[in-house]
């Protein structure tokens, strides 16, 4: 089965999706999501001067050996846009393979490991008032998990906090990175209320999990761990950056609240020694921006391992393609731990029609061969890019921070 041609669909329905289409011979196609949040077009250019020629008469079924002459033959390896351009192949590989056989892409990977996979929603609020009406909206649609992430008192603006209530945040909300002052020590202060508040209004048996975003130094996010332990967390995400991978020692040396990283990551190497050290509970890589489901899988295999299960990122920044994928992915990978969860807005579900669906506070991947999910390419065409940028972060004294 011949790739006969390979494009690349750039549409904002309300945000900047990427997406790969590959056609075959047999006119069976698939498509992978390549967007890369605020460097959309840095993947849009790797593929099309540097990958989709390439692809043109080879073998669609030659997904490892495609994915081998993608990564070594680069010689150039690794590297968020990198690994995003090889992902955006291997998914739709996967896809063309699983509509070739006629099967649900679970089925491909090795079958069903469960019925149903948990996901976590997002509640948000200026302040812990806010955010808790906000968890109990997510009770109410029958969230099992919810993330939990409020305002701060003194810091203007949190990202990952919606700016009106009951509506998403958006990670790349403006034409240039907007600046948020961020103050550590007000945070720390306060977030552990915020915890002790939803344990109170809402019981044990609500799954709890927060996302720090690379904020805090190591010796701090160990004492956020242990001040949040008796509220029991899910895990405790990004808690401080992990290009210092062994930095997590010091973290866990002071904590039993589990620990949860990877959305930046990339590649196995980034996360080898937290996997192996059990430095970490959940890994979080995104499917899409770590080589798809032929690398991911090696990673989740070696996770296993080490008891380490995965928790995989699905912001709205990642198209229903990745979203599609890692449901099937989620439904068959043994070391299952849970899968994030943000709806997108109904216009970019339309451009996207897919077979997944939500019920009791779970998704099914969906009956329909490949990973289920499609693009209407007519209406894509009518929402051109428009460039937009995550924010950056400072201290109050202007330092520039991670954010
Ligand atoms: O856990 C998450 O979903 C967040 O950290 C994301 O909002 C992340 O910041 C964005 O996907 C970045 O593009
Ligand atoms: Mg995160």
């Amino acid at each position: 089965m011949k790739i006969v041609e390979a494009r690349v669909i750039v549409t904002c329905p309300g945000r900047n999706l990427v997406t790969l289409k590959i056609v075959t011979d047999e006119g069976i196609y698939g498509i992978g999501d390549a967007t890369l949040n605020g460097r959309e077009l840095a993947v849009v250019a790797y593929l099309e001067e540097h990958v989709l020629p390439a692809l043109i008469g080879r073998d669609a079924h030659r997904i490892e050996d495609i994915w081998q002459y993608l990564y070594r033959g680069a010689y150039w390896r690794r590297g968020p846009v990198t690994m995003t351009a090889i992902a955006a192949v291997d998914v739709a590989l996967w896809d063309i393979k699983a509509k070739a056989a006629n099967m649900p892409l679970y089925q491909l990977l090795g079958g069903k490991s469960r019925e149903r996979v948990m996901v976590y929603g997002h509640a948000t609020g200026k302040d812990i008032e806010g955010c808790l009406d906000e968890v109990a909206r997510h009770v109410e649609l029958g969230y099992k998990a919810v993330r939990v992430q409020c305002g701060v008192p003194g810091i203007a603006t949190t990202y990952g906090v919606a700016k009106r209530s009951g509506e998403r945040y958006e990670p790349a909300d403006s034409d240039l990175p907007a600046e948020h002052v961020w103050d550590t020590a007000k945070y720390l202060n306060y977030v552990p209320k915020l915890f002790a508040a939803v344990r109170e209004r809402f019981g044990d048996d609500l799954h709890i999990l927060h996302d720090v975003h690379h904020r805090l130094t190591p010796i701090e996010a160990g004492r956020l761990g242990k001040a949040v332990e008796p509220y029991n967390l899910f895990w405790l995400e990004d808690c401080t950056p992990a290009e210092n991978q062994q930095s997590f020692r010091l973290i866990r040396q002071h904590t039993t609240t589990p620990l949860a990283v990877g959305e930046v990551f990339n590649s196995i190497h980034d996360c080898r020694e937290l996997i192996q050290e059990q430095l970490i509970d959940y890994i979080r890589t995104t499917l899409v921006h770590a080589g798809g489901i032929t690398h991911v899988r090696r990673i989740a295999d070696f996770a296993a391992l080490f008891q380490v299960r995965t928790g995989f990122h699905g912001a709205t920044d990642l198209s229903p393609v990745c979203m599609g994928a890692a449901l099937h992915f989620d439904t068959w990978v043994p070391n299952f731990g849970i899968q994030e969860h943000m709806p997108h807005e109904a216009r970019i579900d339309e451009v996207f029609p897919h077979a997944y669906r939500f019920e009791d506070g779970h998704f099914t991947p969906g009956e329909t061969p490949g990973h289920g999910v499609d693009i209407d390419e007519d209406l894509a065409r009518q929402y051109p890019y428009k460039r937009a940028s995550l924010p950056v972060n400072r201290l109050e004294d202007g330092t520039l921070w991670h954010w």
